[in-house]
C-alpha cells in the first residue's frame, strides 16, 4: 500500500497529461536519462539496488524512506547510489561519511538541488534554505547568522520564557489539546523572534495559516514528480498562457512578496517611530546596507525564518511528549532535578540551565531519538569527487540519512543518560559538533536557527516538566494505552509522531498557585 502510494505520488504529473503526451514524455525522459547518466560517470559509483529503466529506483522507495535506507545500508554499505527517474542520488548513511563529505569537503557538497517550481518560481529564488551555493546564498547566510548566532540568540530568551509560561497555562487549561498548544507556541515564539510581534493566541491565527500555506505550496511543489518542468527545465521559458502552472506560481510569488514586504516595512516603521521590540528583522534593517541586501532579499530572508523554524520546533516538542509518555522514569528524574534546583515557587528560567544538565540532556536525546528531519535537506555536488574508491559526479543529489543506528547499539531507547558522565558533565559522540546528534544538519548549510531552537526547546520542556505530569491515556477498562513509537506523519521535510492521546495533569493539587505563577510571568 505504501509503495503504491509513493508510486502514485511520483507519477502524479503524468496523470495530468494525455496518454500520448505521457508516452512522449517517458520516451524523451528515457533517452535523456541514458544520455545524462552515462556521460558524467567517470568511475565506479557507490553500489546500490538495481532499478527499472527510465524510472530507476523510485518504485522501491516506500513511505518513511529513511528506514529503508538504514536497511539498505546493511546490504550496500554506508554510502550507496540510486537513480530517481534520471537524477543521480547518493545516500550517505552514517554520521562519519556525512561529516567526511559535508563538513570536510563542504566546498563541493554545500549546494541544493535545483527546484524550479518550489524555489525559482514560487519563491523567486530567494529562500535561503533552497537556493544554490553562491553569492546570494553567502550574503543571506552572513546576515542570517548575525541575527541568530549564539550571542544573538540570547536576545530572544526573555520572549521565550514568556512563551513557555503561556504554554503551561494553555496545557493546564486544555490538556487534551496539547498538540495544538505546542504548534501555537512554536509559531508564536518564531514570529516574535523574527518580527517582535506580541504572542499569537491560536494555532489557527489567520496570519499563521497564511504563512503556513506558503510552506505547504512549496513542500507540495518539491515532491518528486510534482511538476514536469523539473525533468524538462526548458519548460520554464514557456509563456504563461501556455503554462498555467507557471502563471499560478508567479501570482503566488507576487502576493507572498507583498505580504513579507509589508511585515518588513511594518518593523521599519515601528523603528522609525521608536516603538519596537528588538528582533531578527530590526537587526537586519540596521545592517541591511552593510550586508548589501535589497529590500526584497531582506524581506524574504526574514519571512523564510518562520517556515524553517515553526514546524520543526513544534514537531520536536511532540516527540518530547511521546518520550515522556513512554519513559516515565525519565520524566520523574527530570522533575526531581527541577524540584531541587527551581522549587515549586517559580517557573524555571534560562539562569537555571547550567544546574539542569539532565533536562538539557533530554533536549539532546529528543532530537537524537526521533530526528524530525531524518533526511535533513538534500544537497547537490558542484564538482566531481572521489570517496573511498567511489566516483560521485558533479550535480548528484546527496541525501544524508540522519537515522544512524551505528552510533549507539541501543539507539532506539530513549536514554538521556547517554549524554552525561558520572560528574553530570555532557559527553557527546564524535561527528556531532558537540550537539549529541546531527538533526540540525552539517557543515556550511547546517541549521541557522539551532541556537534559537535549542533555547526554545530547553525552556519549554523545563517549564512543562515543572508544571505537569504526562502519562498514557487510559481505556474504559482503566488500562494504559501506549502511543505508537514508530508511526510518523511525513510532511516532506519535517516528520512528526502521528497524533496521539495522553493524560496531562498538574503536578500539584494547588492548580491555582501553578497558574498564578505562570500568569505572573505573562503580565
Ligand atoms: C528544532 C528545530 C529545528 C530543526 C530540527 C531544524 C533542522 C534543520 C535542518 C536539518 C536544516 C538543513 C541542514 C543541512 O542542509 O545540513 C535546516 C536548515 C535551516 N534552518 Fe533549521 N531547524 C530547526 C529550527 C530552526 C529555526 C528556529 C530557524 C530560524 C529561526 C531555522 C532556520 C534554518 C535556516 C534558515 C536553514 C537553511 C540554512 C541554509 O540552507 O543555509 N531552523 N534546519
Amino acid at each position: 500500500m505504501d509503495l503504491l502510494a509513493s508510486t502514485l505520488t511520483a507519477l502524479r504529473p503524468l496523470s495530468l497529461l494525455s496518454i500520448n503526451q505521457s508516452l512522449l514524455a517517458l520516451v524523451t525522459a528515457y533517452f535523456l536519462t541514458k544520455f545524462l547518466l552515462s556521460n558524467n560517470v567517470k568511475g565506479p559509483l557507490p553500489p546500490g539496488p538495481r532499478g527499472l529503466p527510465v524510472l530507476g529506483n523510485i518504485f522501491q522507495i516506500p513511505k518513511f524512506q529513511w528506514l529503508k535506507y538504514t536497511e539498505w545500508m546493511e546490504v550496500y554499505g554506508p554510502i550507496f547510489s540510486l537513480n530517481f527517474a534520471g537524477s543521480r542520488v547518493i545516500v550517505v548513511n552514517t554520521h562519519e561519511v556525512a561529516t567526511d563529505l559535508m563538513e570536510r569537503r563542504s566546498n563541493i557538497y554545500s549546494s541544493r538541488p535545483r527546484l524550479i517550481m518550489g524555489s525559482e518560481i514560487l519563491t523567486g529564488g530567494v529562500v535561503i534554505g533552497f537556493i544554490a551555493y553562491g553569492e546570494l546564498w553567502r550574503k543571506l547566510r552572513k546576515a542570517g547568522h548575525e541575527g541568530l548566532n549564539m550571542r544573538a540568540a540570547d536576545k530572544y530568551k526573555p520572549l521565550q520564557e514568556i512563551e513557555a509560561a503561556a504554554v503551561v497555562v494553555d496545557i493546564i487549561k486544555e490538556p487534551d489539546h496539547w498538540n495544538d498548544h505546542l504548534k501555537r507556541t512554536a509559531a508564536s515564539a518564531t514570529l516574535s523572534a523574527v518580527y517582535g510581534w506580541p504572542a499569537i493566541e491560536s494555532k489557527d491565527d489567520p496570519l499563521v495559516n497564511r504563512i503556513n500555506d506558503i510552506m505547504h505550496r512549496v513542500m507540495q511543489a518539491v515532491l518528486p514528480g510534482a511538476y514536469l518542468v523539473e525533468i524538462f527545465p526548458a519548460m520554464k521559458s514557456l509563456p504563461t498562457w501556455m503554462a498555467p502552472w507557471k502563471k499560478w506560481g508567479l501570482e503566488w510569488y507576487k502576493k507572498d512578496t507583498e505580504m513579507f514586504q509589508g511585515f518588513y516595512d511594518g518593523v521599519s516603521k515601528a523603528m522609525f517611530d521608536g516603538d519596537y521590540k528588538p528582533c531578527f528583522t530590526s537587526s537586519l534593517i540596521e545592517r541591511q546596507e552593510a550586508h548589501q541586501l535589497s529590500n526584497h532579499e531582506a524581506a524574504w530572508l526574514a519571512g523564510s525564518m518562520f517556515g524553517a523554524g515553526s514546524d520543526t520546533t513544534s514537531a520536536v516538542l511532540s516527540v518530547f511528549i511521546l518520550a515522556m509518555v513512554l519513559y516515565p522514569e525519565v520524566m520523574r528524574k527530570a522533575q526531581r532535578e527541577i524540584d531541587t534546583v527551581v522549587g515549586s515557587g517559580r517557573l524555571p528560567t534560562f539562569a537555571d540551565s547550567p544546574n539542569l544538565p539532565y533536562v538539557r540532556a533530554i533536549v539532546m536525546e529528543v532530537l537524537r531519538w526521533r530526528p524530525v528531519t531524518p533526511l535533513a535537506v538534500p544537497r547537490r555536488t558542484t564538482e566531481d569527487d572521489w570517496y573511498k574508491g567511489h566516483f560521485i559526479p558533479k550535480g548528484a543529489i546527496i541525501i544524508a540519512n540522519i537515522w544512524d543506528p551505528n552510533v549507539y547499539p541501543d539507539y532506539d531507547e530513549f536514554r538521556p543518560e547517554r549524554f552525561l558522565d558520572d560528574e553530570g558533565n555532557h559527553v557527546t559522540p564524535q561527528h556531532t559538533r558537540g550537539q549529541g546528534h546531527v538533526t540540525f544538519g552539517f557543515g556550511r548549510r547546517a541549521c541557522l536557527g539551532m541556537n534559537v531552537a535549542n533555547n526554545a526547546l530547553f525552556i519549554t520542556m523545563a517549564s512543562i516538566l515543572w508544571a505537569v505530569n504526562i502519562e498514557p491515556a487510559r481505556g474504559t477498562d482503566g488500562k494504559p494505552i501506549l502511543p505508537s513509537r514508530t508511526d510518523f506523519v511525513d510532511e516532506a521535510i519535517v516528520v512528526r509522531p502521528v497524533p496521539f492521546k495522553c493524560r496531562i495533569s498538574p503536578r500539584s493539587s494547588d492548580i491555582t498557585s501553578i497558574l498564578q505563577i505562570a500568569k505572573k510571568k505573562l503580565s
